[in-house]
Formats: C-alpha cells, sequence, structure tokens
C-alpha cells in the first residue's frame, strides 16, 4: 500500500523583484515587479508503507520545497499529493496526528526548559493521555540513549542530544510517516551514528515510513535502499542506491604512486580525468571501456611505485549524475 503518492507535483514561487537605489525603491512601491522560480518540476513518485527512502539533490534543488508540500507547510502550484490518506494542505487534524517534520536546522524545544516540560506540552497538543506519555516517553528515552537527559534544561545538552531530543518530540505522537530533513546535520561522526542506528531501530519497530534527505551520504547508505534523485527541481533517478551505482558509474578511479614528484599536471591528464593529487599519488577518473589502456599506458610510460583500481565512491557517483543534470 502506497502511503505517499506524489502525481506530477509543481511549486513556483514568485519573487518580488526591485531595482536598487531611491528610484528602484519608488518603483517597486508602485509597480511591483515578480519573477517566477521553479522550485519543483512535475515529480511523481510513491512511497510504499514502511518504506525508508533517501532524498538526495544538491543545494537549491527542491528537496524542502517538496518536503513542505508533503507535510502541508505550503500549496502544491500544481499536482496532487496524498499521505497516508490525507490531502497535506488541508491539514486536518487526522493528518497531523500521522506525520511528522523533523528539520536539523530547527528546533522545536525550548531552550531554557528541561525537555521533559516542552514534552508535555507536546502530549497536550497532541492529545495523549498520561499513562501513555509516560510509557512512550520512557520507550523513547532508552531507545535514543537519553537517560537523564531530558530533566536537565535544552542549553545544557550537547548538540548530539538536543537532536535526539527533537527526535523525541516529533515522535512523540508516534506518526507513520516522518519527513526528516537532514536530522544528523552538524552533528559529530559518533552522534551521527547514533541518530542513524535509531531511525533504522525506530522504522523496524513501528514500521514507519520515512523520507529522509541528507548531505551525508552515510546515513543514506546505511538506512536507505532506494533514493530519489532531484536536481533543479525535476526528479532525475528513482530506484535503488545499488541501481544507481551498476548503471551510472561507468567510470573507476585509478590510483597511481609515482616514483618521483610530479611535474607538469597536464602530461597526466592524457590518462583520464585527474580526481586528485596527494604528493607523488595521483587518482584518476577512467571510463570503464578506457581502464585497460589507460593502465598499460600507464604502465608503460611512468615510473611507477604502486596502482590500484577501485569503483568510485557512491558520493562520486551521485555528484557526476548531478553534473551531467539527467540521467538516462
Ligand atoms: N520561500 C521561498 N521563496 C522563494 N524562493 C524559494 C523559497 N524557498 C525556496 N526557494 C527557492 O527554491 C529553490 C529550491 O529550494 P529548496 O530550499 O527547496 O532546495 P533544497 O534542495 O532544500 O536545498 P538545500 O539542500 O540547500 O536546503 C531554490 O532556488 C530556492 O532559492
Amino acid at each position: 500500500m502506497a502511503m505517499v503518492t506524489v502525481e506530477g507535483l509543481s511549486k513556483i514561487y514568485n519573487i518580488a523583484v526591485k531595482d536598487s537605489g531611491l528610484f528602484g525603491t519608488l518603483k517597486h512601491f508602485w509597480h511591483r515587479q515578480y519573477r517566477e522560480i521553479a522550485a519543483v518540476k512535475d515529480i511523481s513518485f510513491a512511497i510504499a508503507s514502511g518504506e525508508m527512502v533517501g532524498f538526495l539533490g544538491p543545494n537549491g534543488a527542491g528537496k524542502t520545497t517538496t518536503l513542505k508540500m508533503l507535510t502541508g507547510l505550503i500549496h502544491p502550484s500544481s499536482g496532487n499529493v496524498q499521505v497516508a490518506g490525507h490531502i497535506p494542505f488541508r491539514r486536518d487534524a487526522g493528518f497531523l496526528q500521522k506525520i511528522t517534520l523533523v528539520m536539523g536546522q530547527k528546533q522545536q524545544l525550548i531552550w531554557d526548559l528541561p525537555a521533559l516540560d516542552s514534552l508535555r506540552m507536546n502530549a497536550a497538543v497532541y492529545d495523549i493521555p498520561d499513562k501513555i506519555f509516560k510509557h512512550r516517553v520512557g520507550e523513547l528515552t532508552e531507545m535514543l540513549s537519553l537517560e537523564g537527559k531530558l530533566s536537565q534544561p535544552m542549553r545544557k545538552l550537547s548538540l548530539g542530544e538536543r537532536m535526539k531530543a527533537e527526535l523525541l518530540a516529533a515522535l512523540l505522537h508516534q506518526p507513520q510517516v516522518l519527513f526528516l530533513d537532514e536530522p544528523t546535520l552538524g552533528l559529530d561522526v559518533n552522534a551521527q551514528a547514533s541518530v542513524r542506528e535509531f531511525l533504522r531501530e525506530y522504522n523496524q519497530r513501528y514500521q514507519a515510513t520515512i523520507l529522509l534527505t541528507s548531505h551525508y551520504m552515510a546515513d543514506i547508505t546505511a538506512l536507505c535502499k532506494r533514493v530519489l534523485l532531484i536536481h533543479q527541481g525535476g526528479l532525475i533517478y528513482d530506484g535503488s542506491l545499488d541501481g544507481l551505482h551498476n548503471n551510472f558509474a561507468p567510470y573507476r578511479e585509478v590510483r597511481v604512486e609515482l616514483a618521483q614528484p610530479i611535474g607538469d599536471r597536464n602530461d597526466l591528464q592524457k590518462y583520464g580525468q585527474i580526481l586528485n593529487i596527494d604528493g607523488q599519488a595521483v587518482c584518476f577518473l577512467v571510463p570503464r571501456e578506457n581502464l585497460t589502456k589507460a593502465v598499460s599506458q600507464i604502465l608503460a610510460e611512468l615510473e611507477i611505485l604502486d596502482l590500484s583500481v577501485n569503483e568510485p565512491a557512491i558520493e562520486e557517483v551521485i555528484g557526476s549524475v548531478f553534473r551531467a543534470g539527467t540521467v538516462h
């Protein structure tokens, strides 16, 4: 059963344009002009109940705009959206009980209060009976390893603990669908891993449907078998992470350690696209079909200490898909 259905969804923002200076301000006052920004262009996809999907795209691609339409914060310019059987922008109470939106850069818990006080307010908003409130807080506190932290003012918690408390608050009403926008933003590696582990466990325990954006590929590779790639407002890939790797990585990375210091960088470019140079080591990106030729040429023409051939990391694959702008 599809928990999220998106059909031909678009969002156009109208931005007021103003010339500089006093004349520009006066002109803007009397004769306002607008420019259109197509933030999301005719995207369609469906997410099944219990599925965890990664939503990837470079800055400004349209991810947050899409999440805002899926959660009813803004109206689409055109197209249809259904989430858990509801039309989001109607924002009926039943819909808000079934979803949550977590934005890594925004906080809902009050800075000077212990998280527990804010959680009590949330429980009142969502009409959660005291017994259930205590049970859920206990369960989530354990899953998030937040024992002893909820009674301290938020400002005294570490960044990672604050993010976990935010997650707890966002999940108190036990939503079926989680929209997570950069939930690990700015966290150190350990805190990222523990939030990731929590999300995996939460998804398994409650069969929650999760759409997750993250700039950290480790989050996506650890949690999402399927990814949606958005670029300049258009959906350019919807499929498995493995499929992306297999189909869209027609390159191999060739790492060569030279016996002598590197002279002219231009002399090396004939072997492949130079990814980076580190001391006497060069990393090339070589089309799969040229691999044998490039390696034989390197062995014949350069004095080398070591050579290895690797598959590019998934970050590289996605980066090249975005640079190309389209996936065939
Ligand atoms: N309220 C707004 N008014 C006008 N334009 C907007 C508004 N919000 C976003 N945009 C524009 O829409 C486009 C998509 O922005 P959006 O925030 O959805 O991208 P994003 O993929 O979430 O980016 P990031 O990863 O940087 O958060 C951008 O060009 C942005 O400048």
